[in-house]
């Protein structure tokens, strides 16, 4: 395995803040890495100091076996990246766009190749039409076009999604795994999602205020036993006499006014479902999510939300 991306205890403080705490990760050669966080939870700054536009505090970075600090060139050179939303000019074509960046990257295509790039990203239709008259989502793309322009191998993407309705999302998601599968690049690509980081990356890492949480393969994180079910029930008591007699004793981990929580695998949940019923439980609700969502939901919503509103 050959890692593209090799951050050792890195660390940003502005201040008294520290918006990145000792971080370590490694991307490997081929990887769609999924680099996920609540907001604020230090994404852009890891993301900022990799492309090289703030400096660590401490810690290292090496980008294709190459120091960052040392070999800043050869690294961006390989490298394309959109952070946050690409800053386009608005009464350019995306022809033009790409030809403006290509010849800022002394990078020379003949039109078939443009029109190739402006293609992969699901607009070579709008070829000549001028980035004032598209869509968030089509900007996005154009954006993912130009980091393409000089063919790098690490493409370098922070929240690629955000602000995006839902038919922009899938064309993302559908272009980052393109990126993977077709073009075989290396990706890293931040988002405060986990429902889509799960469906296009191969492994990820969560971080919070700075810190590493897990990282892993997704497989390895979405494992199917590892599934969180809450059941909501006229009869609470009844409910929970029956599982804690049942099979299911060992696998209960929550009662509260929420309802009954169990772990256990999928497969499982019907055959739950039906002990239930079987035994006269009237089921409100049964609720099954994955314990990385749950705990994810958890950490992402601590702190974060605001009251709601009363008169
Ligand atoms: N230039 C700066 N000066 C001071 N604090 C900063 C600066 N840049 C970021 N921060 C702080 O560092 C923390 C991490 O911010 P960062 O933008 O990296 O988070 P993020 O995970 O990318 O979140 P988001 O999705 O909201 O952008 C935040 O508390 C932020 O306010």
């Amino acid at each position: 395995m050959e890692a593209i991306i090799k951050v050792s205890h890195l660390t940003k403080t502005f201040r008294e803040l520290t918006a990145v705490n000792d971080l370590s990760f490694t991307v490997q050669k081929g990887d769609v890495y999924g680099f996920l966080g609540q907001n604020g939870a230090g994404k852009s700054t890891s993301i900022r100091m990799l492309l090289t536009l703030i400096q660590p505090t401490s810690g290292s970075i090496e980008v294709f076996g190459y120091n960052l600090q040392h070999h800043r060139k050869e690294i961006l050179r390989n490298t394309g990246a959109v952070i946050e939303r690409p800053d386009l000019y608005k009464y350019l074509s995306a022809y033009e766009t790409l030809q403006l960046f290509a010849a800022m990257s002394s990078v020379k295509l003949t039109r078939q190749q443009y029109m190739d790039q402006l293609e992969l990203v699901g607009l070579a239709q709008r070829a000549n039409s001028k980035v004032r008259t598209f869509s968030q989502g089509m900007k996005q793309r154009l954006g993912i076009a130009v980091a393409l322009v000089h063919n790098p191998e690490l493409i370098v993407l922070d929240e690629p999604t955000n602000g995006l309705d839902p038919q922009g999302i899938a064309d993302m998601r559908n272009l980052i795994l393109m990126l993977r599968e077709k073009m075989k690049k290396t990706v890293l690509v931040s988002s405060h999602l986990l429902s889509e980081v799960e469906q296009i990356a191969n492994r990820m890492l969560i971080i919070d205020k700075g810190k590493k949480l897990v990282e892993g393969t997704v497989s390895e994180l979405f494992h199917p036993d590892d599934t969180v079910v809450l059941i909501e029930t006229t009869n609470q008591p009844a409910c929970e006499e029956l599982l804690r007699n049942s099979n299911y004793a060992t696998q209960l981990i929550g009662i509260d006014a929420a309802g009954i929580e169990l772990k256990l695998r999928k497969e499982e949940v019907p055959v739950l479902t039906k002990m239930l019923i079987e035994n006269n439980i009237s089921i409100l609700g049964i609720h099954a999510c994955h314990s990385l969502e749950d705990y994810f939901l958890k950490i992402t919503t601590a702190n974060q939300h605001v009251e709601p509103f009363k008169n």
